[in-house]
């Protein structure tokens, strides 16, 4: 019988159908952070349980670790606190820790792929909504509750239900400038925050094909944003070059690495397989896009305005009303008219050395615009160094931007890099909730290179136009 992708992945870790829809899943690899695991480790210990398996737990800190020169004096309590709680409980239960300070350390979605701890074929979760971003890997990834994490900690599975399979097909040729957040964007803006409701996205065709391991991984980070349970990408050469490639301590290597690329070359969706749900999206004319409002999915062309109250087909108009008394913006203003002053790049979602690159690459001997501070947070210390290496900081520091250690920053308000009362960033990550960067800040969702683009501007511009 023919197959899609996911359910292959699916097929091959069910231990055991507990009925009721709901199956016990073994899981390959358990990530772990600071915020959701002190619980989870302190229930373990209660019960008296080990962790099941520690050799395929891998935890590190980046959520509310600070950025700056100081980062390994955590003055803040509750951080501190979390912090302490994930170093001992990773030296009590012999999980793998890459600790604050250490060359390994960064957000853990970032360093997940970059060790090579994430291949094709395998089950992932971690008490993270993000982490539908290790699927770009071709691999069943997902975010789960900390009550959860302490069922893996303790038994290496999870009960779960099948998600519904959906295909999120990309056809044609991005123009220069346009790149996967602005495709991930755009898909979320079509079918909403509750779109993928359920299901497991499946993203394929010539566009996500054409894209690098780091493209995907923003793609498969956002899926999460459409209301999916995970997103994936069938591995290709694109992807067994990336895990054969830099410093990755955790992959398979030489005979074992050509045995493993040959069992992962059977994780594609079957011909004639069928779906649940389809939508084919066609990037030829995407514009750059930017949200304007407080949810993923409120979200435009560069080139467009922010809309009417009654023009948005995913939101009420009161919805809509509330979002814009929040940002501060009328119906009809044009986006190119939007000035911002803070600029984020960094997060999960663009945090990668590519990311840094293409914004690097635009910004090189050009100035961040008067009034504008601009953060470049590295995705991990291995993004750092590798940035360092390419002297990417001195081109930023040129500019008049920041340069800092690794971490979740200004991705969210949970450390001390935050947007102030009514503060507008054009940021690199993924969500522009209210207050997600700190309290009255907001946010406007954008690629590094319109990012960059407006740091330089003060205003967005079509970053088409700056080539
Ligand atoms: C703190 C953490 C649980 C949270 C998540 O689950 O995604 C965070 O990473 C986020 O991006 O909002
Ligand atoms: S970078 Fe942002 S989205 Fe990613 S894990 Fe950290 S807080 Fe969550």
């Amino acid at each position: 019988m023919s197959k899609t992708l996911f359910d292959k992945i699916w097929d091959a870790h069910v231990v055991k159908d507990l009925g009721g829809g709901e199956v016990l899943l073994y899981i390959d690899r358990h990530l772990v952070h600071e915020v959701t695991s002190p619980q989870a480790f302190e229930g373990l210990r209660l019960a008296g349980r080990k962790v099941r398996r520690p050799d395929r737990t891998f935890a590190t800190m980046d959520h509310n670790v600070p950025t700056d020169e100081n980062r390994m004096n955590i003055t803040d309590p509750i951080a501190k606190a979390q912090v302490d709680a994930l170093t001992d409980n990773a030296a009590t239960t012999g999980v793998t820790l890459f600790p604050l300070g250490d060359d390994r350390q960064g957000v853990i979605h970032i360093i997940g792929p970059e060790q090579g701890i994430v291949l094709p074929g395998m089950t992932v979760v971690c008490g993270d909504s993000h982490t539908a971003t290790h699927g770009a890997f071709g691999s069943i990834a997902f975010g789960i509750g900390t009550s959860e994490v302490e069922h893996v900690l303790a038994t290496q599975t999870l009960r779960q239900k099948k998600p519904k399979n959906y295909k999120v097909e990309f056809t044609g040729k991005l123009q220069p400038g346009v790149t996967a957040k602005d495709m991930v964007l755009k898909l979320i803006s079509m079918i909403g925050t509750a779109g993928g409701t359920g299901c497991a996205f499946e993203f394929c065709g010539e566009a996500i094909r054409s894209l690098s391991m780091e493209g995907r991984l923003t793609i498969c980070n956002m899926a999460i944003e459409a209301g999916a349970r995970a997103g994936l990408v069938a591995p290709d050469q694109v992807t067994f070059d990336y895990i054969s490639s830099g410093d990755r301590a955790y992959s398979p290597k030489g005979a074992e690495f050509e045995k493993a690329i040959e069992d992962w070359k059977q994780y594609f969706t079957d011909e004639g397989a069928s779906f649940d749900h389809e939508i084919t999206i066609d990037v030829t004319d995407l514009a750059p896009q930017v949200t304007w409002g407080t949810s993923p999915g409120m979200g435009t062309d560069v080139t467009g305005e922010v809309p009417a109250l009654d023009a948005v087909p995913e939101y009420s108009p009161a919805d809509v009303r509330a979002a814009l008394d929040y940002m501060g913006l009328e119906p009809g203003t044009k986006m190119t008219d939007i000035t911002i002053d803070t600029v984020f790049i960094g997060s999960c979602t663009n945090g990668r050395i590519e990311d840094l690159r293409e914004a690097a690459e635009y910004i090189k001997g050009k100035k961040v615009a008067d009034g504008v501070r601009m953060l470049v947070v590295p995705g991990s210390e291995a993004v750092r160094y590798q940035a360092e290496k390419e002297r990417l900081d001195r081109i930023f520091h040129e500019a008049g931007a920041e340069w800092r250690y690794a971490g979740c920053s200004m991705c969210l308000a949970m450390n001390a890099d935050k947007l102030r009362d009514k503060e507008r960033c054009a940021s690199t990550s993924n969500r522009n909730f209210e207050g997600r960067q700190g309290k009255g800040g907001r946010t406007h969702l954008v690629s590094p290179k319109m990012a960059a683009a407006a740091a330089v501007a003060g205003h967005f511009v079509d970053i088409r136009e700056e080539l």
